[in-house]
């Protein structure tokens, strides 16, 4: 492929993970805010916090410099949880050249504007191309080494298609989609599904039980996901079902976790008081539902969620609430 620089920024699980496979194609320097992960990545080729055990590409550069990272990229990819995203794409327009494509893996939406991370970057800056890199995908499993397969998304199929080299390696099999509304929801919505079904395996719930959860969810998910622009066809591929089937059954998903210890009773703020890295899926939830009314979508599964994660219900009643509902048509909400 044709060389390229790669700026990676963020430096947690994912972050890091994308930048060790793209260091295998090209040159890429991954941005941290924490100087201790800068100094491990590139004395150790490790990041003990997010990836304990993995060895990174030892090509894989490391740097607390955001300008260094960015200025000479001629890719930005924002690995940044959603609601901090916005605050560092503001620091990366100080550096960024004029058409640089800007690449989301964030898998949430901004709280007070309800906006997808692609939208953001359209806002702060317009005129880059912007895609996402989204599917089943979880970092420590493609870590160790393990096949996996993504989607990049953008609406230029050329430049989707040379990205798709950046990202791409033996075991990481890259599709390339242009329907970027599609693909970025499949990856934000699914999330609040692998909470309903972490609710139910913390409750003992049986492996009938959780397909129906994960089937009715991609249900719901592809209905706002279509009302919202989205193709259907994309729900139903690797950046809907696909994430849909590996969050909502990995014991490594931290929005299944969540759900886990909710349904054992536990207290949200201790859940994620707890935890060191980001859930998504809670974060983004109120925005979610906002969204659904906003489409006058019906969505029992992540109403129900909210509702647990709001305080207003328990996860034992909410969940027996779920098995109450009515059943209509398989074509119809409930
Ligand atoms: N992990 C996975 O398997 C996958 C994750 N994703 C998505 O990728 C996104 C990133 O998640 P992931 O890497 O897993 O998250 P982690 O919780 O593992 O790490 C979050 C990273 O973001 C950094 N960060 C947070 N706020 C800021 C900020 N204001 N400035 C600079 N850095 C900041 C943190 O830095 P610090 O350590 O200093 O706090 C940390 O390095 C999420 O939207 C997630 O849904 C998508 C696919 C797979
Ligand atoms: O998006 C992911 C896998 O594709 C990661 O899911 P979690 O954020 O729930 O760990």
């Amino acid at each position: 492929m044709q060389h390229l620089n790669v700026a990676v920024l963020g430096g947690g699980s994912w972050g890091t993970t994308v930048a060790s496979l793209v260091a295998r194609n090209t040159d890429v320097k991954i941005w941290a805010r924490d100087a201790t992960t800068v100094d491990e990545i590139n004395s150790e080729h490790r990041n003990s916090r997010y990836l304990p055990g993995a060895t990174l590409h030892e090509k894989l550069v490391a740097t607390h410099d955001i300008a260094e990272a960015v200025s000479d990229a001629d890719v930005v990819v924002m690995g940044i949880p959603s609601q901090n995203f916005r605050n560092v794409l503001e620091e990366v327009k100080k550096h960024i050249r004029a058409w640089v494509p800007v690449i989301s893996l964030t898998k949430g939406l901004e709280l007070d504007t309800r906006m997808r991370m692609t939208e953001i970057v359209q806002e702060v800056l317009p005129g880059h191309p912007v895609g996402v890199l989204t599917g089943p995908n979880l970092a420590r499993e493609i870590m160790a080494g393990q096949a996996a397969a993504g989607v990049i998304a953008m609406e230029d199929e050329i430049i989707v298609q040379a990205l798709q080299d950046v990202f791409k390696s033996g075991l990481f099999r890259v599709y390339t989609n242009t329907d970027v509304i599609g693909c970025e929801l499949g990856g934000v919505l699914k999330n609040i599904i692998a909470i309903a079904v972490g609710m139910g395996d913390g409750q003992g719930a049986g492996d009938n039980t959780r397909a129906a959860l994960i089937t009715r969810g991609l249900a719901e998910v592809s209905r706002l996901g279509v009302a919202m622009g989205g193709r259907p066809e994309t729900f139903s591929g690797l950046a809907g079902m696909g994430d849909m089937i590996a969050t909502c059954t990995s014991p490594q998903s931290r929005n299944r976790h969540v759900g886990i210890e909710l349904g054992k009773g536990r207290d949200m703020e201790d859940i994620i008081e707890e935890m060191t890295m980001v859930a998504e899926g809670a974060k983004s939830a109120p925005a979610v539902m906002a969204l659904a009314r906003k489409y006058d979508v019906e969505m029992p599964i992540a109403s129900d969620v909210y509702r647990v994660l709001s305080g207003d219900a328990t996860a034992s009643r909410a969940f027996r609430g779920l098995l109450r509902v009515e059943a209509g048509a398989e074509s119809e909400p409930g």
